[in-house]
């Protein structure tokens, strides 16, 4: 080696040479093969050997556990990544290394040595806010973005129709809308179209689950907090999702679960257009379309002074009411045949569709759980089913649960009135026409022999 104070004489090999050699650091690399090509002095020693010994060698033999074939495979370098071996924690560096744009293997650096504490603590603090940051971008993402669209809410109906022009309609504005409906009704699918339909679609949509956070933690989850605001606040605060949906819309699932005191803030909100942080010098504006939800019945709620009669009618400004399946029973069949591809699709299957028989048994059925719990019938028989076709047999709980239903409805199987048997046979011939055709109501009246104008007024009252 050349003589220190003669540094500048050094050539690039002796440079290169001194700088690999460097005893603060573990340096290996590894060919496209995984073959040891070059490893230091420090490095080898670690391991118990002699560089010479080790070069040419898999690194599988040497290191089993090593995380260098990950970058080769995916070209992905890893910065300050803490790694355990022989007992010390070591921080590495892993660098896929390039020529002429191909990859020709991967270089490992890694500071070893137990002093270099420090060092390590800074990578390990900076790996776990590398963490946290992309668990809230992903959370973030996920629950700022409208997944669904008017042209996604299935069904024909004349209830269903009227709905979806309802939500053209109330998209335009920025008034507040409260959707009621009973469990699994489509109250969810119905916010996200309001807001993909509007001006301020390509802002944030927010859902937050009243029922899902506690009390005590609703009110910092929606209106955020400043640093320091109590013990266990987060450094630099937490912004709330009515600030995450400024410019967009916040969708309160299951606004019937909030408790009074949250109640009374939310319509100070509402009247106010601000909030305040907790632990906040002063209001914050906001812009901010607010859709609410429940499955509870608010006005009985109120009379049982469990909700606010005010915050009532602020929400209440343009009310959606999504009518439970059993009163839009035409829209079955095509909820199903989208239900099955939609399953299809995440369960990898191929089924084709319901056998008749398997269709009249979904018409007579009441669903109480509404599209979910259709949903969740056919996932079942989805995977149950080893045929293309789906029969009655493959839904053995609906068939049970449907004998108790007629049992415990004394019209079902008892004597009735002529008329309404008649009515139900014709409201069954229609839907299995309907489903037939696939909703081509020409097609279905031509199939049942009457004319148009008939089929539709029919349809009408069956709605
Ligand atoms: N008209 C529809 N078209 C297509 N899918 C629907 C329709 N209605 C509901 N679904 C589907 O049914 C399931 C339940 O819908 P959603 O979660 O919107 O109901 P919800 O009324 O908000 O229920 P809950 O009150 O229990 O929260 C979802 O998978 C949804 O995509």
């Amino acid at each position: 080696m050349a003589d220190p104070k003669n540094y500048s004489s050094l050539t690039r090999e002796e440079l290169l040479k001194a700088i690999v050699e460097n005893p603060n650091e573990a340096t290996i690399f590894i060919d496209t093969q995984g073959i040891i090509r070059l490893i230091n002095y420090e490095y080898a020693d670690f391991l118990g050997y002699k560089p010479e010994e080790l070069i040419n060698r898999p690194i599988l033999e040497v290191v089993p556990q090593t995380r260098l074939l990950e970058v080769l495979k995916t070209g992905k370098p890893h910065f300050g990544d803490i790694w355990t071996i022989r007992g010390h924690q070591l921080a590495v560096t892993r660098l896929p290394i390039l020529k002429d744009g191909q990859i020709i293997g991967v270089l490992g650096r890694s500071m070893f040595k137990d002093e270099l504490s420090l060092a390590m603590e800074f990578a390990k603090k900076i790996k776990q806010l590398e963490k946290e940051l992309a668990s809230y971008r992903a959370e973030l993402d996920q629950q700022r973005r409208a997944k669904y669209v008017v042209g996604d809410i299935i069904g024909h109906s004349d209830k269903m129709l009227r709905l979806k022009q309802k939500v053209h309609k109330v998209a335009q504005t920025s008034s507040t809308v409260l959707i009621t409906g009973e469990s699994g009704t489509g109250k969810e699918l119905f916010a996200h179209a309001i807001h993909n339909a509007s001006p301020r679609k390509n802002r944030a949509f927010v859902r937050v689950n009243c029922t899902s956070i506690p009390t005590e933690l609703l009110e910092s989850e929606l209106f955020g907090y400043e640093e320091g605001a109590f013990t266990g606040a987060r450094r630099g605060g937490k912004l709330g999702k009515f600030e995450l949906a400024q410019g967009g819309t916040i969708f309160l699932d299951e606004i019937g679960d909030m408790n009074k005191s949250m109640q009374a803030k939310l319509l100070r909100v509402l009247q106010e257009k601000e909030i305040e942080r907790i632990g906040g010098t002063g209001p914050v504006l906001v812009d901010v379309r607010v859709i609410a939800a429940t499955n509870r019945n608010l006005e009985e709620m109120i009379m049982a002074q469990q909700f606010r009669e005010d915050l009532y009618y602020r929400l209440n400004v343009v009310m959606l009411h999504i009518p439970p399946l059993r009163e839009r029973k035409t829209d079955i069949p095509e909820l199903a045949a989208h239900l099955i591809e939609k399953l299809n699709r995440r369960l990898r299957a191929a089924v084709n569709g319901l056998a008749k028989e398997a269709l009249n048994l979904f018409l007579q059925y009441d669903w109480p759980g509404n599209v979910r719990e259709l949903e969740n019938f056919l996932e079942q028989a989805i995977n149950l089913s080893e045929q293309d076709i789906l029969y009655p047999h493959d839904f053995p709980v609906l068939e049970k649960r449907l004998q108790k239903q007629l049992a415990g409805n004394p019209g079902g199987r008892a004597v009735r009135p002529l008329q309404e048997v008649v009515r139900e046979a014709e409201t069954r011939a229609i839907l299995n026409a309907l489903a037939a055709t696939n909703h081509n109501k020409k097609e279905a009246a031509r199939l049942l022999g009457v004319h148009r104008s008939v089929l539709y007024r029919k349809m009408v009252k069956m709605d």
